[in-house]
């Protein structure tokens, strides 16, 4: 079974003379624990394909399988507790990192535990585990307003592999980190592709990143122009 299925996939915004096909007939299959990337240039559609995929923007057409259970199918399936499925089902990772105010960064971390009702000490541990392997162990008390924007980055990077979802859908997760900590969470995300079975979608600029991939989607005028392998890409032999 795939991870994710996407088949005829297309998302239109607006009507008439400010309609903008943002993504086109997009068809392909993500199996668990492959890494992909999405490279593309700005207004490709990458950030559509990722939203429509991650339950958040309504497909206008085609069909879209989560884990096994269609989601959409010519828009979203009746029915669906889309809420739910987000939340067992997928993790995401914005560049509005969205934390808790009020929360530390632990708590931040927790609160994505506790909600599918892991119970506390185990949210605990899982917590300052993650923020440890992302650098941030002496920052676990800290309120977001005192993190820098790379350190909020990777709490909210925590929370959204906290529950470790069958999917993770990322936008640009390295693009404001230096390349040590860019390295740790693709590090991060590697692991969580082959131990957890994670299918991993990750879009992105940083060529700094893209070694680690297992394939890579290119985006072009929303349409999904070429998914080649990461070797055919790259050139380097040593991969894979
Ligand atoms: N809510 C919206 N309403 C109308 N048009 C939109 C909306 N969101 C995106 N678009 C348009 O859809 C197209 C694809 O946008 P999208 O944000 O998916 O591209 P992107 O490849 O992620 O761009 P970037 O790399 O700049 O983030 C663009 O032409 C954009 O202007």
């Amino acid at each position: 079974m795939f991870a994710i299925e996407v088949a005829g996939l297309t998302k239109i915004y607006g009507k008439g003379e400010t309609m903008v096909t943002a993504i086109s007939d997009a068809t392909f299959q993500v199996k668990p624990g492959e890494l992909v990337a999405i490279l593309g240039p700005s207004g490709s559609g990458k950030t559509t394909l990722l939203t429509s995929i991650g339950l958040i923007n309504e497909p206008t057409r085609g069909k879209v399988v989560i884990d096994g259970t269609v989601v959409a199918d010519e828009g979203w399936r009746p029915g669906l507790d889309l809420k739910r499925i987000r939340r067992e089902k997928l993790g995401f990772i914005f560049q509005a990192h969205n934390l808790i105010p009020f929360l530390t960064a632990m708590e931040n971390v927790m609160v994505a535990l506790e909600i599918n009702h892991l119970p506390r000490s185990e949210a605990r541990e899982r917590a300052e585990e993650l923020l440890t392997t992302l650098n941030l162990g002496h920052r676990l008390n800290n309120y977001p307003s005192a993190l820098s924007g790379g350190e909020a980055q990777r709490v909210a990077i925590a929370r959204a592999l906290a529950n470790r979802p069958k999917v993770i859908l990322a936008d640009e997760p390295t693009a404001a980190l230096d390349t040590g900590n860019g390295k740790n969470v693709m590090t991060l995300l590697k692991k969580l592709a082959v131990e957890n079975h994670s299918a991993i979608l990750v879009v992105t600029h940083d060529h700094r990143m893209v070694e680690g991939f297992d394939r890579i989607f290119h985006v072009s005028d929303g349409r999904i122009a070429g998914e080649k392998n990461n070797l055919e890409v790259t050139g380097n032999h040593e991969l894979g």
